[in-house]
Parts: C-alpha cells; structure tokens; sequence
C-alpha cells in the first residue's frame, strides 16, 4: 500500500462530505448521502445546511449508515456578532437532529479588538449543544494574522469548543497548511487534547488531504488523529481520493456538488 492509499482512506473516513450551496435540494442531500458509502469505508459524516438535517438523517438511516453523522452550520458563514441569534439557529439545529454544529465565530468584531463576543457566543452555544458536537469556524483566512488566528483558537478552546475549524469555505483563502499549523499547535498549547481539528475549504486533492494529516501527525502524534479529534470539511475532495484509491470507476464522483 502507497502512502497516498494509506493516507486517502484515512482522509475518506475523516471527511465530513460537505454540501453548503443555496441551490441544495433535498434530492442533493439524498445522493450527498449515497456517495458517504464507498468501497473505502464511510466518511465520518455529511455536513449540509439545517433545513436538509431531516432528509440527510432520514436516507443515512434507510442506507443503514448509522456511523455516519450529520452536521450542520450555524452564524453561517458571516459571522455575526449577535449572541442571541447564533443561540437560536444552533438550538433550532439540534432540534432538527443534527449530530454536530459548526458556529462561526464573531471574527469580524474580534478583528476589531472585542475578544469577548467570541467567547460568549461560543460558551453559549456550547451551552444548548449538551453532548452535540460543537465545531467552531474561525475564518482563517479573513483573521490573516497569525496572532489574531493563534488568538480566536485559544479563546475558542476556553469557551468549549470540541473542534476548532479553519474556514467556511465561502472566503478567499480558506484551509492552509500554515493555518493548520497555527491552530493544532493552538490545541497542544491549550494542554486539551480532546479538542479536535478540523481544515476546510479549498482541500481538493489526496495529496492536499495527506499534507494535512502529516502536519497534524507531526504535532499532535498520529495516534491522535481520529474522527473524534480531526475532520476534513470538503466538498469535492471524495473524488480525487477515490481516484487514488483505484475506486473512482467503482463510484462515480463528479466533484461537483
Ligand atoms: O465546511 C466545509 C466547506 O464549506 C467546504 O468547502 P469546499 O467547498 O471548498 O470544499
């Protein structure tokens, strides 16, 4: 086995199998759901808008795909500085039955200087999510500094973060892999190993996905890299896994969701 089969099964089962595009239908989410099944195993989870948790979970279970979590966004993808709001949309999530949030961080009022909306919105959010998985988006390539994206990780871990992610996907730059350096030594740092890392957007290719998880094994250890702790947020990444995985005639995968 090639490092690159290795690393894309690895990556294939740590990939939340995105969909987030304002033309999403349910039938878009129903075939979203078939391609989490492939001859490599199930992708951790599918990830789509809140109005699509109850179809995703819906066809998940008719597939027989119980491993298979849904995750949806919230405060998505602006950001807003609005505690009230970002609480409601990630209550009214959970009770569409989804698995796991992804909540954007304020990072517009933390650039200009207010440290402590972030904070709040994220212990409050954690707060309604219990035992739901709360990921926390910090809009890497908005922040640029590498001070302010050291900083939002931190105050992100303090406040109750399970995972702490790069990007939405919806900005210019989304995951780097000096971003992703920045905030899985933010996680060392913080002494709380539990909280897991999760780059998104723009990851495209195996060899993308296998220089992530290399950065990653090299500063948290490869024994720590697993679904509970290291997600990969991708909408066209299954493909060219597939592909180097020799599966891609197996499973046809445009990409293009
Ligand atoms: O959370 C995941 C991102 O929205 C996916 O971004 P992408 O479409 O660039 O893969």
């Amino acid at each position: 086995m090639t490092d690159l089969t290795a690393t894309s099964r690895q990556a294939l089962q740590l990939m939340d199998l995105t969909s987030l595009n304002e033309n999403d239908t349910p039938q878009v989410i129903i075939d979203l759901c078939h391609k989490a099944k492939t001859a490599a195993g199930n992708t951790a989870a599918v990830c789509v808008y809140p109005r699509f948790v109850p179809v995703a979970k819906k066809t998940l279970k008719a597939l027989g795909l119980n491993d298979v979590t849904v995750a949806t966004v919230t405060n998505f993808p602006a950001g807003g500085n609005d505690i009230d709001i970002a609480v409601t949309e990630t209550r009214a999530a959970i009770a569409y039955g989804a698995d796991e949030v992804d909540v954007v961080f304020p990072y517009k009022a933390f650039m200009d200087g207010d440290e402590t909306v972030g904070h709040e919105l994220v212990a409050q959010c954690k707060k309604v999510c219990g035992d739901v998985m709360l990921k926390v988006i910090i809009e890497t390539g908005e922040l640029k500094d590498p001070a302010l994206i050291r900083r939002a990780s931190e105050i992100s871990i303090e406040a109750g973060a399970d995972f702490i992610k790069t990007s939405t996907g919806k900005v210019a730059v989304n995951a780097t892999p000096e971003s992703a350096r920045i905030m899985l030594e933010a996680i060392r740092d913080s002494g709380k190993q539990n909280v897991g890392f999760k780059p998104a957007g723009g990851i495209r290719t195996a060899e993308d996905a296998a220089e992530h998880l290399a950065i990653a094994a090299d500063i948290m250890g490869a024994q720590w890299i697993n679904r509970d702790h290291y997600r990969f947020g991708a909408s066209s990444l299954l493909g060219s896994l597939l592909t180097a995985l020799g599966l891609q005639e197996a499973q046809e995968d445009t990409g293009a969701y």
